[in-house]
């Protein structure tokens, strides 16, 4: 085909989506994981659930670790005050050009900044390079076994302050090894899980948890 899956998605959405319509772009993007092909997006009840997070904490500065194609930096966007910004970040240079173009239609390039880097890389930076004092929402959805290793860094760097929440996407497919264990057993943070059906499979059962900071700023 000479296109790949993202590629392919992306022509969907620029043909069948509203431009500067954020909305539409998540509909579309739906009914193409649902009648056309399947995509690994934080969809339906996990997007239900990140978008009463987002409507709940009205979060000023959101952290994603795990853009893809840019569907739930564009849930998470669409749902941010004027002055509120995400900064998701990407390591895969195809994932990132696709997920900016997504941005793009959605109108939403005002909002979300895609960094095409290794996430450790940029936890680093948050303060120096990018203006971060502390982040109010984070979500974990990129490679499971970075789950641990960037929620330290991110503690190490002091982003998070109290009512800070961690939001983790797959923490039962693929599943997160050591993550669960590391954020429910911290007296730092308040954990709740949710069973969740996985993305546009009814039959498929995936596990979300929320977990909100509450120790030492
Ligand atoms: O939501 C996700 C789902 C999967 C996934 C793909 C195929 C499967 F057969 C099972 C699970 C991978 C992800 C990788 C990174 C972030 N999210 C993912
Ligand atoms: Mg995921």
């Amino acid at each position: 085909k000479g296109t790949t899956r993202e590629q392919r998605a992306l022509k969907y959405l620029k043909e069948h989506a509203r431009q500067g319509d954020p909305d539409s772009v998540l509909e579309t993007f739906d009914e193409f994981c649902r009648t056309q092909e399947w995509a690994m997006n934080a969809a339906e009840e996990k997007g239900d659930i990140l978008d009463e997070i987002v409507r709940e904490l009205q979060p000023t500065t959101c952290l994603e670790l795990g853009t893809y194609c840019g569907y739930s930096a564009v849930r998470i966007a669409r749902n941010l005050s004027p002055s509120a910004r995400l900064i998701t970040i990407e390591v895969n240079p195809d994932y990132a050009a696709v997920a900016r173009e997504v941005v793009k239609l959605a109108g939403l390039q005002d909002k979300i900044e895609v960094i095409n880097l290794d996430s450790a890389d940029v936890i680093r930076e948050l303060k120096n390079t990018y203006d971060v004092t502390k982040l109010d929402l984070v979500f974990l959805d990129h490679w499971k076994y970075l789950y641990i290793r960037d929620i330290k860094l991110i503690e190490e760097e002091k982003l998070l302050k109290k009512g800070s929440v961690v939001f983790a996407d797959n923490v039962i497919i693929p599943g997160a090894p050591g993550y669960l264990e590391y954020i429910r057993g911290s007296k730092n943070y308040k954990s709740t899980f949710y069973s969740v059906h996985f993305e546009y499979m009814d039959d498929m059962k995936d596990g979300v948890e929320k977990s909100v900071y509450i120790g030492d700023e």
